[in-house]
């Protein structure tokens, strides 16, 4: 991926609580499998259960290197392609729950795992029944510095200034946002993409379930702000080519990031 354009491809996925996780998995692994040529593809947060189908949490819940670990490095492997396979309910071996999402190289190994830091839900779902990842994650991905996060994240700058000091030039961010801030979604996405200077590759789920309805439209925007592909509201494939180089020359031709002021001091409240 370091050399010419990198061609990416979000797979946005209807959760569809009529279609069984198992039947979910087989799918969208066909889906991966028909993304040979692409060089990376990114799935959303939690598709195999859907982001607010909390009752499923615990039963679908799964080890790091279970059923969707599985199918998926299958994928990648036959497709050969790098797969961010969007997030999972990771059961870790205390029996925490964690949303999880996977980075797999093409030849199948799973190179990277991020734990949400920002749990969604106040006092309920996720927030709830999930513990808190506390963890800054990069994955490199053949050159390209890959940051990871997680829907909920999306709002919390201050993970993806972390992540740019930690090198990352793409950011990645499967999510189940709902439709009913969608403005949000699109509007937060194009943020963190001018404030990084960075590529955002937000890929989100589309359909109901849980009786909430998902946003779709997925999002690739470039280090200017500028939305390269943008999905509808339903299942898609949204596709664009990167410019690794943009980075870089964004970062060099407009250098606000060099602008930072850190560690100014709090004003004391007492006055
Ligand atoms: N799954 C999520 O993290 C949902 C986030 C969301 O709905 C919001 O930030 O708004």
């Amino acid at each position: 991926m370091g050399g010419g354009s990198v061609r990416v491809s979000l797979l946005q996925i209807d959760v569809d609580p009529g279609e069984a996780v198992d039947a979910r998995r087989e799918r969208v692994a066909s889906l991966v499998r028909g993304q040979a040529g692409s060089d990376l593809v990114v799935l959303p947060e939690l598709w195999p259960v859907g982001a607010f189908a909390a009752d499923l949490f615990q039963p679908e819940a799964e080890p790091l290197r279970g059923p969707t670990a599985e199918v998926m490095s299958a994928a990648a492997l036959d497709a050969g392609v790098w797969l961010h396979a969007g997030s999972i309910v990771e059961r870790a071996p205390d029996g925490a729950l964690y949303n999880t999402s996977l980075l797999f190289s093409p030849d199948g190994e799973l190179r990277a795992t991020y734990r949400k830091i920002h749990r969604f839900g106040f006092d309920r779902g996720e927030a709830v029944l999930m513990s808190a990842g506390d963890r800054i994650v990069t994955g490199d991905v053949q050159g390209v510095t890959v940051g990871l996060a997680t829907c909920y994240d999306l709002r919390f700058p201050e993970q993806f200034r972390l992540l740019v000091d930690a090198g990352a030039t793409v950011l990645l961010v499967p999510a189940g946002w709902p439709a009913r801030r969608r403005e949000h979604w699109t509007l937060l996405a194009r943020a963190r993409a001018i404030e990084s200077q960075a590529y955002v590759l937000a890929c989100g789920t589309a359909g109901t379930h849980a009786g909430v309805e998902l946003a779709g439209h997925s999002v690739v925007v470039d280090p200017w702000g500028a939305v390269l592909a943008e999905a509808g509201p339903g299942e898609e494939v949204l596709t664009a080519d990167l410019d690794p180089g943009l980075v870089a020359k964004t970062r060099a031709d407009f250098p606000v990031l060099r602008d930072r002021v850190l560690g100014l001091p709090v004003p004391d409240s007492t006055g």
